[in-house]
């Protein structure tokens, strides 16, 4: 069966809602400089310097930032656009319908009348077992450098986005949590193409969202698209970059913190005629977790807004028809009632 994702057709099915050109020309501010950085460096100076301008982009309530990264190779990025997501995509649609999940968006996403907008999800994406069970499933008679390079993709974003998530944990004074947090969380790797548009006109294909995830590193190949919701309410272009990866706070890491990290509100307008391929790497809760905020993050200042929750539930709450109605599908799923509070 074919799912549909209505709301990946807000582009087209709003022509009020289309914009010309929405890229702001907005100065570019959000550069952290990760290079050189690792875990074992937590507590240096030059882990210092990062996380204060982390720190203040949190303050902002930007919630976003671009991490400059050393820690992937320049060839296996090459390596990843240029042959491997092609060779994915390539695959008859039956083939790339085996990717399933339990949580809606997971899987498989295409084949949806009128968008030429294509996604496919790796689940432990860090994990040789991860990539391999992919691999197996899309090509049964194997594919050793897919598998090879999308491993070692996943693993080496993996310790960028322990890196963010330390630091921000450190910010928030609940460092102590970091290794358990680690445990509870796995990584998943989408691949996405969005196809040439025959129409001039740049569209958002995918509509302003908040990632359902802890952690999003987007990564752009060559084509731009990818904008995010400033503190002042403008939409601004994150132009794509060889080097660098793009930091999001999902609402899984917004229900953790109660509320003290936001999710960032973000969407993809494409136009004109290349095909554009990003990669969407992130942190999510396992699906046997329960997701708790920790005690030291809920005080009289801050009182308690999310109740313990599960990213399976949560998720496909959030593109059920109540989740894709309201203003804030956290709060709809796991938000404490005024008339609980206290009780
Ligand atoms: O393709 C991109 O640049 C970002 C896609 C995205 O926001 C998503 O898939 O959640
Ligand atoms: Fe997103």
């Amino acid at each position: 069966m074919i799912r549909k994702y209505p709301h990946l057709l807000w582009g087209l099915q709003n022509p009020r809602k289309r914009e010309k050109d929405g890229m702001s020309t907005e100065t570019f501010h959000h550069k952290l400089d990760f290079t050189g950085l690792s875990l074992e460096k937590a507590g240096t100076p030059e882990w210092e310097r990062v996380r204060a301008q982390m720190m203040e982009v949190v303050a902002n309530e930007e919630n976003w930032f671009e991490a400059v990264y050393d820690g992937v190779a320049q060839e296996l990025r090459e390596a990843l656009f240029g042959r491997t997501v092609k060779e994915l995509f390539a695959l008859p649609v039956e083939v790339k319908m085996r990717n399933t999940s339990n949580k809606a968006y997971h899987g498989y996403v295409g084949q949806i009348p009128g968008l030429d907008y294509e996604a496919l999800s790796v689940f432990d994406a860090h994990l040789v077992e991860g990539t391999r069970s992919f691999t197996e499933l899309m090509w049964p008679e194997g594919n050793p450098s897919f598998c090879d390079i999308v491993h070692s993709f996943g693993r080496q974003l993996s310790e960028l986005e322990k890196m963010v998530r330390r630091m921000l944990l450190e910010s928030l004074g609940v460092v102590k949590h970091f290794d358990r947090q680690n445990s509870e969380l796995t990584f998943g790797l989408r691949m996405a193409k969005y196809g040439a548009l025959t129409s001039q006109e740049a569209t958002v294909v995918l509509p302003p969202h908040v990632d359902e995830t802890t952690v999003t590193l987007v990564v752009q190949h060559k084509v731009a698209g990818l904008q995010v919701l400033t503190a002042d309410g403008e939409w601004l272009a994150v132009p794509p970059s060889p080097n660098s990866y793009t930091v999001l706070i999902g609402q899984s890491l917004q229900g953790w913190s109660n509320g003290r990290l936001r999710a960032k509100l973000h969407r993809v307008m494409v136009g004109g005629e290349d095909t554009r391929y990003s990669s969407i790497f992130a942190s999510h809760p396992k699906d046997d977790v329960v997701v708790q905020v920790p005690e030291e993050l809920v005080d009289e200042e801050h009182p308690l807004i999310y109740k313990p929750f599960g990213y399976p539930g949560f998720v496909n709450f959030h593109h059920s028809e109540e989740g894709m109605k309201s203003d804030d599908a956290l709060k709809a799923y796991c938000g404490v009632q005024l008339d609980e509070v206290g009780a």
